[in-house]
Parts: C-alpha cells; sequence; structure tokens
C-alpha cells in the first residue's frame, strides 16, 4: 500500500507531564502506606486506613497503566474511492426492549439515520431491528418509517445533510433558501410520521383495517409468543432509476419466548440478530447500535472501512469501536454519566494497549471473529481447518439450520457471495427457525459462537472474549463525532445504569471468563488485562470507599483519629495528596475542555455512584455467587424527548437530582445522615469539653474537614432529605436509612 493511499495512521499522544504526575502522587501514596506502617500501634481505624489506603494505591497503578500510552487514529475515507469494489457488505443490527422506556419513535430515528448513512452500494447494508418488547408499535413505527425513508434518504444525499436522525437535523437546521421547497416538505412529511407514531395505540393497530399486518401481534404476549419477523422493506425489489438509488433493506424482528427460557437480554438478542441476519444477507461486516444512538456522520461506515481495511494485518484491527459520546447534554453533567474523561484518558489510553473494550453499541465487528475465527498470525492451521469444516460440526456449532450452517461455511471460507433477498417467503421461514428459543440448545451460541452469556455487561465480555482470542481493537476519531447517543437522566436512571454496569464487570472477573484465565492460557496481553481490570473492579472499591467514607464519622463519634499526626511528617503527605491529586483531576477535565463545574459534579457522582451503585452491584454479585438471588439487566428509561433537541429547554428542571424507593438510595441517605449526626456529637461534645475545662484544643480537626468535605460531596442527598416529591427522598429509604445509623452507632459505641 503506498503511503499516498493509507487509510489510516496510528498515532501516539505524547504525555511526559502526565506520566511525571503519575509517578509523584504514586510515590506519595507509597510515603503515605509507609508513614502508616510505622504509625500502626495507634489503633483499629489505622488498621482501616491502611487496607483502605493500600487499595487505592492500588486502584492508582492499575489507572496508570491504562493510561500511560495512548494512541489515536486518524482516518482517510477519501482514499476509499479507488476501492469501492472492495468494500464489504454491512449488516446494521439494532436493538430495542420497551417502548415504553425506549419511545418507538426514538428507534425510528436510530434506524432512519442507518438507512441513510453513505456508502457507495445500499445494497451492500441492510438493517434489522430485533424488538424484545414485542411491541405492535414499534412494529408500525417501524414500517412508517420505512415509507418516510423513500423521502428523507434520497433527500439527506441529494444535500448532503450533515445529522441524518431526522428529530435532530429538524431541531438544529432552518430551511435554507436553496432547498427551503424541499425542506418545508420532508419536514412536513416528518412531523406526519411523529403524530401517526405518537398517535398510535396498540388496541386500535390490531383492530383496525390494516390490521392484517399486526395479526401475529394478537396473540401474543411480551413474555410468550412465537418468533415474529418481517421484512419491512426490500431494496432488491424496489423499483429504482439507477444504481445510488433506493436504502438499505430493513428487517423487524421479535424473537420467541416463552416463560421457560432464560432469554439472556441484550446478548440473547444480538445472536438472534446475528443469525437472522446471517440467513438473509450474510454480511463480512455487522454493526451493532442500541435504539437510542444516531449516526451522527454520515461518513462514520467509511471511516470505520479505513481501519478494517487499512492494515496490512488484519490482527490489528479486529473490531472497531466508536466509544460512545451523548446528544442534548445536560450543562455541566450533574449526573456524572457523560464519561467524557473517561473516554478520552481511559479508552483512548487502552488503543495504545491491545485496543479498546466492545462498549456494545457503535462498534464494527467482523462476522467471522465473531464466529469464533482466530487471528491470521497465530493459527494458519486452525484457520483452514474452519474452512473445511463438515456440515457434522457446523451443525453443532451453529445449530440445526442448513441455511445457517451453508452461511457460517461462507464466511469462513471467506467467499461471501453478496445474496440478494430472493424468495423472501421461505428467508422468513428459515429466519423464523433460527429465532426460536431453543435453537441454541446444544449449540456454541452465546459461549465461543456470538454474544457471550453471563454477565449483564455482555459488550465487555463479548470483547473480552476477542481480545483474548489474540485480535487487537481499534476506534476511529471523527469530527464531527460517528455517533451520538442518549446519557440517562436523574437520579434513578443514572445510578441504575451503573449498578448494572458494575454488576455485570464483577460478574466477569468472578465468573469462568475471568481475564486472568486468558492472560495465562491465550492471548490477553498482561497491560491488557490490568486494563480490564480498572473496570472491573468497580464495584470492589465501594466496600473500600464505604469504609473510608466510615472512618471519619466513626472517629468523631469515637473521639478517636484516624488521620496521622503532624509529628511524623504524616499529615503533610495526606494533605500533598489531596491537594495533588484533585488538581490532578481538575486538570484532566481542563484539558478535555470542561468546566470547572464539570470537574466538581464528577467528583461528587464519583462517590456517590461508588456507595450506591457499585456497593448494591457488589452485594448482589456476592448475593448471585452464594446462589440467593439472580441478576437482571433493568433497562435504562430514555426520558428525553426525541421530538425535541434542544437540551436548554430542560436544563433547570433535569439537572436536578430526583429519588425513587430503590434500595439503591439507601446507603448514601444513610452515609449522609451519619455524618451530619456525627458532626453534632462532635461539635456537642468539644462544647462541653472546653466549657468544662476551657482548654480550646481540638484533636478532631481533620476529622471535622473530612466529614465537612463528605457532606458537600453528598449534597444532593442532604438536598433530598429535606426535599419534596420527586426531589425528595422517599419516606420508607430515609427510614431504612435511619435504622442503619442508629444500628451504627450501636455497634461503635464502645465501652
Ligand atoms: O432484554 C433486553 C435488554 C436490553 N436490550 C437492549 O440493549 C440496549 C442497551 O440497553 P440500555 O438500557 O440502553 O443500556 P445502556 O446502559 O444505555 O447500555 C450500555 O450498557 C449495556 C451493557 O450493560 C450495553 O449492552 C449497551 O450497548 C451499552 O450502551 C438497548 O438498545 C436495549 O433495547 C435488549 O435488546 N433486550
Ligand atoms: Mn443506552
Amino acid at each position: 500500500m503506498s503511503s499516498a493511499m493509507k487509510l489510516q495512521e496510528r498515532v501516539s499522544v505524547p504525555r511526559t507531564a502526565w506520566k511525571l504526575a503519575d509517578i509523584f502522587i504514586l510515590c506519595l501514596l507509597f510515603a503515605l502506606l509507609s508513614c502508616r506502617v510505622a504509625s500502626l500501634r495507634e489503633g483499629g481505624a489505622s488498621v482501616a486506613a491502611l487496607v483502605c489506603e493500600a487499595w487505592f494505591t492500588f486502584v492508582w497503578i492499575i489507572n496508570m497503566n491504562i493510561k500511560w500510552n495512548p494512541v489515536r487514529f486518524n482516518t482517510y475515507p477519501e482514499n476509499l474511492s479507488q476501492r469501492t469494489d472492495e468494500l464489504p457488505a454491512v449488516d446494521m443490527l439494532v436493538t430495542t426492549a420497551d417502548p415504553e422506556l425506549e419511545p418507538p419513535l426514538m428507534t425510528v430515528n436510530t434506524v432512519l439515520s442507518l438507512l441513510a448513512v453513505d456508502y457507495p452500494d445500499v445494497d451492500k447494508l441492510a438493517c434489522y431491528v430485533s424488538d424484545d418488547g414485542c411491541s405492535p408499535v414499534t412494529c408500525y413505527a417501524l414500517r412508517e418509517a420505512a415509507g418516510f425513508a423513500r423521502l428523507w434518504v434520497p433527500f439527506c444525499k441529494r444535500h448532503g445533510v450533515g445529522v441524518r436522525a431526522p428529530f435532530m437535523y429538524f431541531a438544529s437546521s432552518r430551511p435554507e433558501p436553496e432547498l427551503a421547497g424541499d425542506w418545508t416538505f420532508i419536514k412536513s412529511e416528518y412531523d406526519k410520521l411523529v403524530s401517526r407514531i405518537e398517535s398510535a395505540d396498540e388496541g386500535s393497530l390490531l383492530r383496525h383495517d390494516d390490521a392484517a399486518d399486526f395479526t401475529e401481534f394478537k396473540e401474543a404476549k411480551r413474555g410468550d409468543h412465537p418468533a415474529i419477523v418481517k421484512v419491512l422493506w426490500d431494496n432488491s425489489k424496489s423499483s429504482r432509476t439507477g444504481s445510488g438509488d433506493g436504502f438499505p433493506n430493513l428487517v423487524y424482528v421479535s424473537r420467541e419466548k416463552t416463560r421457560k427460557h432464560d432469554h439472556h437480554y441484550k446478548a440473547g438478542a444480538m445472536n438472534v440478530l446475528a443469525r437472522v441476519s446471517a440467513v438473509m444477507t450474510n454480511a463480512p461486516i455487522i454493526l451493532n447500535m442500541d435504539c437510542d444512538m444516531f449516526v451522527n456522520n454520515p461518513q462514520v461506515v467509511l471511516h470505520a472501512m479505513c481501519l478494517l481495511l487499512g492494515f496490512n494485518d488484519e490482527t490489528c484491527s479486529g473490531f472497531v469501536q466508536v466509544p460512545q459520546r451523548f446528544y442534548a447534554k445536560l450543562k455541566d453533567d450533574p449526573f456524572g454519566n457523560q464519561i467524557e474523561v473517561l473516554r478520552e484518558k481511559l479508552l483512548g489510553g487502552l488503543s495504545g494497549l491491545q485496543g479498546i473494550y466492545y462498549l456494545g453499541t457503535g462498534c464494527f465487528h467482523r462476522r467471522k471473529i465473531i464466529y469464533g475465527v482466530a487471528p491470521p498470525s497465530f493459527a494458519a492451521v486452525k484457520h483452514e481447518r474452519q474452512g473445511s469444516l463438515t456440515y457434522e460440526d457446523l451443525r453443532t456449532k451453529f445449530g440445526a439450520s442448513v441455511e445457517l450452517a451453508e452461511s457460517a461455511r461462507n464466511i469462513y471460507s471467506r467467499e461471501i457471495p453478496l445474496k440478494p433477498m430472493i424468495d423472501i417467503s421461505s428467508r422468513i421461514q428459515v429466519a423464523k427457525q433460527v429465532s426460536s428459543c431453543n435453537y441454541e440448545t446444544g449449540t456454541h451460541w452465546g459461549q465461543e459462537i456470538g454474544w457471550s452469556y453471563g454477565s449483564m455487561a455482555e459488550d465487555i465480555l463479548t470483547g473480552q472474549r476477542i481480545h483474548s482470542a489474540g485480535w487487537k481493537s481499534t476506534s476511529p476519531d471523527t469530527n464531527p463525532p460517528a455517533f451520538l447517543g442518549c446519557a440517562p437522566t436523574g437520579g434513578p436512571a443514572s445510578l441504575t445504569q451503573y449498578k448494572r454496569w458494575a454488576t455485570g464487570l464483577l460478574e466477569i472477573l468472578l465468573g469462568p471468563n475471568t481475564p486472568i484465565i486468558a492472560t495465562i492460557f491465550k492471548r490477553l496481553q498482561f497491560r491488557q488485562y490490568l486494563g480490564y481490570l480498572v473496570f472491573y473492579v468497580w464495584s470492589m472499591r465501594a466496600p473500600f470507599e464505604l469504609c473510608y467514607a466510615l472512618l471519619g464519622p466513626f472517629c468523631l463519634f469515637r473521639n478517636h483519629s484516624f488521620l496521622l499526626k503532624a509529628s511524623n511528617h504524616g499529615f503533610s503527605i495526606q494533605l500533598a495528596l489531596f491537594l495533588s491529586y484533585n488538581i490532578y483531576n481538575f486538570v484532566e477535565y481542563m484539558e478535555c475542555g470542561l468546566s470547572a463545574r464539570t470537574w466538581w459534579n464528577n467528583m461528587r457522582m464519583q462517590r456517590i455512584v461508588s456507595l450506591s451503585s457499585w456497593l448494591l452491584a457488589f452485594l448482589s454479585v456476592v448475593l448471585k455467587t452464594i446462589g440467593l438471588s439472580k441478576t437482571v439487566f433493568e433497562v435504562t428509561r430514555k426520558d428525553k424527548s426525541t421530538s425535541d433537541g434542544d437540551p436548554s429547554t430542560h436544563e433547570t428542571d433535569l439537572g436536578w437530582f430526583t429519588f425513587d424507593s430503590s434500595p439503591v438510595f439507601i446507603p448514601m441517605t444513610a452515609v449522609a445522615i451519619l455524618n451530619i449526626v456525627t458532626i453534632a456529637i462532635g461539635v456537642w461534645r468539644h462544647a462541653i469539653f472546653w466549657m468544662t475545662t476551657g482548654n480550646h484544643d481540638c484533636q478532631n480537626i481533620g476529622e471535622f474537614l473530612c466529614c465537612g468535605l463528605m457532606i458537600l460531596y453528598f449534597w444532593p442527598f442532604i438536598k433530598g432529605l429535606v426535599g419534596r416529591g420527586r426531589y425528595g427522598i422517599p419516606w420508607n429509604v430515609k427510614l431504612k436509612a435511619w435504622v442503619i445509623v442508629v444500628a451504627f452507632l450501636y455497634f461503635c459505641r464502645g465501652d
């Protein structure tokens, strides 16, 4: 490949000053630990502090590892123009699960933006939507969307529209003179589409004239129904004037469900989509999108192709993940879930190791890797063997469908004829067969093939499996951002999302797929393993942070001290550590172009998340491990209106922390109350001491400051204690929290 025609470039990002800061803080941490060890005789609180600080040092080290040598990939899609024949087909898979929590209009926008992406040959694209909600409204919305796409897709291409999700396009653009007529027409058609979708209700859809389209939904119950597969748009049948017209096939799938079977949530849905797309179009590349994300850069598929085709050794780019970014962002990130710094620093750093994690959405996979093919550089022998797998082998791996086995054989042997969807009705029958509940029984789906089962974070687990096989991954850096998604707002949705992630991540760490095995016996690099640990230990950080957060109140209550005294340098080390850690974080936020307020909100949310979401995640995995309960995928509520992309209208309302009676709020509420109570007790005790002895010396000034800082961190909860309605903590949560506080004080009362 001549350098003039290069498709991608791997650039190291320099960070010498940061490395020095990393080491400086590490030295302070070690100094603190040694002072602690030297002063251990001071009692129980300082043993606890030592254990926590040792843990914090470990967390710092694994974070240093991940951030150490970041890499960025530049992509040059213009250089693909001479290679358009080589461009592979792409199956675009979208999942939706619940028409209440995920409004069909949102899914429709995701799908429309995908149908309108730029790709030289639209026949190479196909879009599949999995609906775990089995909702006729979603199906209807998608059918109507396919109708609208006939206008929308040509409109976007004619005028080079940038943002191809109509709700966002119309929220952010005004009619320009040269396309005024066209704009107004499309806008009014979109408005009609919106009102049809928003006024659609299940009952009337099933009763109405064209109810024939929805007969399959009549008997269907959400958790118990046969598979439904509908081809909503067949591009091969469309009457087109020439190539470049038309838009990708659109297929609706609601997999079979029964109460008896485990459905494996999103991983199960993705595996069904992988099979349905295999028997219909069998594209060698799979793009996976959540329903709450849209294409923000129409060239995204081309950028991804630069990374998929641009290396001489494809091992370097097993999959291409676009890290999540969000739209309609709340000002200053009040819920700490826009993950800007995490994306820049941690995910960017991973690119310098074996590569970014698979994050569940906005990811381009090679179908053969999903089917378990090892990288060429490692296993030429194994690869050839897969090419010559017998039907029996294929059927044990992939299940009973002959068509699926045939399609897999094509993927393995790398002859991938592009099959138009001829004979739709028989394909639909096969698609239904591979979407049935017991199709996977006895096969390798969910294990070596497809999306892996066994964790709420199926994405990270599946990515880890791919890295363990020896593949690397890459991530394009496009401007404008490739995809935009929606971050949850409000306390309950944000904390629940963090809880699910932390649960899933710990499930992986403690489960049979724990990454150390892959490091020893497979090809997961050691530093990548440490990179995975940064996230896997999220929920394990909770008990340590909780313990550390309780030291202040405990010492105030018992009139002890856990902080090191000025006498042995310990105090200055603690102070230096506190300051340098916070300055380090602050500068990271500044470097990412964020406000000081965002920094503070994120510091605060980190403490809140670990004492609520991570703590509960920790407990629920412990309960699961000892067999007392199961973990459940709780779908995140998407409460942002898709008909209104303008964040400023919601700002004042949505920046507030909201509560409900979920147990996730109990520990934080208890810790907040505890800090107030112990400060009060401490002040009272010192006042008495001062009045009786006239002595002003305060031994606990450090502990007072710690508790004061906690109160600042937990401010949303302090407000929640007195707030009303959604903004107040419900009384039953407060009651449980008080019980915990009283119990804690009772057990700490000493002699
Ligand atoms: O039984 C289910 C549950 C969820 N989903 C879909 O999974 C996606 C992600 O769910 P969401 O509630 O939006 O979760 P997020 O926290 O936003 O998702 C992040 O975290 C998940 C893992 O916890 C990943 O699967 C996602 O890709 C990633 O974006 C959505 O499209 C859902 O429709 C299903 O299809 N079936
Ligand atoms: Mn989501």
